[in-house]
């Protein structure tokens, strides 16, 4: 290409580039007035509602829609996702807590679905953000609640026994670890591997074969992991590219994970309710008195009337030894009139029931 073209193509953009600016202005202005018109129809007493997940999910399901290329319609989502992050900041920014320290992949989880333009509160624990939400010192909290390869997030579904909590949206991720060390570690004398034990489980094999003799160290968070082997020229940590970047550690192998399509499940949970886009998913928690054939009755009214579940989890309850509750995930809204038989109808044969919440189900 000679140097003219060049030149030209760039004039090109820089025009390009100044069109998006005002368009991207526009809408600012636009999302300024829209807080205005929903803070003049509050009634006296009423609380503003800024953030609308419902809404969100239809504008990155449209961008998605009409995109034609070369961009692929994840990436121009994520560019929309940005801009419209950065217009509800406009409006009032929001606080959200997640499962931290920085770097962890919930992180990147609670950035994939609010956009970057939010202020970030990193917690220690999954019990702590569920506090955090609860205490009203944020406006929304991000955990993780299942993994493709290892299963369920016990300490979160746990929490939901203990906490009054709104799921208010999903997010999915794609979970790539890498083998990560440090400006000093001699990398023939790796004695330790530290990670997150979830991480560990899920790069079982790849150390089986790659370093079968190695001392695996599970700590609190792939962040931690990372964060250790900075100081010591033995060791070797698991972790992501958000830790790896952070702690400035570099990839001696990547993409480790034993299983190419492991993913993770997390959740947003809130106390907004959210109204139906006719894409979405529900989740309850049911308690069945300890009978045979309890479980069959519960899941019958959902094969009779065509829903289909996603996910169905048990754990212990908290008021017996052997008694159990059951987390069910489905496609619809508890408001569709279909969904709410259903539910009635479960309702009359369970010991209890809730809904944890419907949402827009994950978009990207
Ligand atoms: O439509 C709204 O209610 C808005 O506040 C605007 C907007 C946007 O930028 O498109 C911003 C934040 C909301 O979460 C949803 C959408």
């Amino acid at each position: 290409m000679s140097e003219h073209e060049l030149k030209a193509l760039r004039v090109r953009i820089d025009s390009l580039d100044e069109k998006i600016l005002e368009l991207i202005s526009d809408r600012a202005r636009c999302a300024e007035e829209v807080a205005r018109v929903k803070m003049a129809a509050l009634a006296e007493g009423e609380v503003p509602v800024f953030y609308r997940p419902e809404r969100e999910a239809q504008v990155l399901k449209r961008v998605m829609e009409r995109n034609k290329g070369p961009l692929s319609n994840e990436e121009m989502a994520r560019l929309f996702r940005e801009v419209m992050s950065s217009c509800l900041a406009l409006e009032n920014p929001l606080k959200v807590a997640y499962l931290g320290p920085e770097g962890t992949f919930t992180q990147a989880a609670a950035m994939k679905h609010f956009g970057h333009a939010v202020i970030s509160k990193p917690m220690a624990a999954i019990d702590e953000v569920f506090r955090e939400v609860v205490a009203g010192a944020v406006n929304f909290g991000v955990v993780p609640v299942e993994n493709s390869t290892e299963g369920a997030v016990n300490h979160t579904l746990d929490s939901f026994l203990e906490h009054d909590m709104v799921i208010c949206g999903e997010v999915e991720l794609r979970i790539h670890h890498h083998l990560l060390i440090g400006d000093n570690t001699k990398t023939d004398s790796i004695t330790r591997i530290y990670s997150h034990a979830q991480s560990l489980a899920q790069c079982r094999k790849w150390l089986d074969a790659h370093y079968p003799n190695v001392e695996r160290i599970a700590v609190a968070s792939n962040a931690e992991a990372a964060k250790r082997v900075k100081g010591e020229w033995n060791s070797a940590a698991i972790a992501g590219d958000m830790a790896a970047g952070l702690y400035g550690l570099e990839r001696l192998a990547e993409k480790i994970e034993d299983r190419p399509d492991n993913a993770t499940r997390f959740l947003i949970i809130g106390n907004q309710e959210v109204p139906p886009t006719g894409d979405d998913k529900t989740s309850v928690i049911v308690s069945m008195s300890n009978r045979p054939g309890a479980l069959h009755e519960l899941l019958v009214p959902f094969h009779d009337n065509g829903i289909d579940l996603t996910r169905i989890e048990t754990r212990p309850s908290r008021s017996g030894k052997w008694t159990y509750v059951f987390f069910i995930d489905f496609i619809g809204h508890h408001r569709d009139p279909l969904i709410k038989g259903v539910l009635e109808q479960i309702s009359q044969e369970a010991v209890a029931l809730k809904v944890l919440g419907s949402y827009p189900k994950a978009v990207l």
